[in-house]
């Protein structure tokens, strides 16, 4: 029997994620070491990659074809808002200021923040079908649960490890929301010719490379050359 389209994309986004976990922003989460001031960078990014990741959703509510798909979309957009600032304040606690603190003030999108943005908004603006930006999404949630299994697989982490609550976040809670997302793109696939397929894969995997150069964006605190009035 031939692989789902689900599981053929996770597994051509195994060398990229190994490829993520290997990368200095996640190793040095492991040893401690990561730059507080990479910390605060990723922390006012992903504050605004959130946010648009919902009006990404609530975008797509107009494309959902029943209730329970709308009434997910909407339980996500309440998740991404109101439950995984929980997150972002375990970081600002390794970082030692309040999380308001570290976001205030902070308006434009890191170079590779913008372009990751800017391929799920081009999905939802320009494609009718729901899965080509459902297959742009789904990484975002998918990405940081196998990291987090890494680490935790391959890392015996101390219960005083600064980093140990905002791993078991992505540890515990995507298995729900990844089975829903996949499955979308599964039966979406069902009605779709082999190249609207190849479309949806590369949607996936473009958003699985945006995940690294989000991190390496962090690490590297990376902006634009125009702006150099941020701390
Ligand atoms: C950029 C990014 N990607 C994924 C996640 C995990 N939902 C996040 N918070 N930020």
């Amino acid at each position: 029997m031939s692989q789902s389209l689900s599981e053929s994309l996770k597994s051509l986004a195994s060398p990229i994620i190994n490829q993520i976990y290997n990368d200095d922003f996640i190793q040095s989460m492991l040893d401690g070491s990561t730059p507080k001031g990479s910390i605060e960078h990723y922390l006012r990014a992903d504050h605004q990659y959130l946010n648009e990741f919902a009006k990404i959703y609530a975008l797509l509510v107009p494309k959902a074809h029943t209730n329970e798909e709308m009434n997910f979309l909407l339980s996500q957009i309440d998740f991404v808002i109101n439950g995984e600032v929980d997150a972002h304040y375990f970081l600002s606690e390794y970082v030692g200021k309040s999380y308001e603190d570290i976001i205030k003030g902070h308006h434009h999108w890191y170079p590779s923040a913008d372009h990751y943005v800017k391929h799920m908004y081009y999905q939802v603006n320009m494609r009718e079908d729901i899965a080509y930006t459902v297959a742009a999404m789904c990484p975002c949630p998918y990405v940081y649960q196998q990291l987090a299994l890494k680490m935790k697989e391959h890392h015996s982490l101390e219960s005083n490890h600064p980093m140990l609550k905002w791993i078991d976040f992505y540890v515990e809670g995507m298995d729900e929301l990844l089975e829903y997302l996949f499955n979308w793109i599964d039966q979406s696939a069902e009605m779709m010719s082999q190249d609207e397929v190849e479309d949806v894969k590369m949607n996936f995997l473009q958003s699985c490379e945006h995940e690294r150069k989000f991190f390496n964006m962090s690490y590297q605190q990376e902006d634009w050359m125009w702006n150099n009035d941020e701390q």
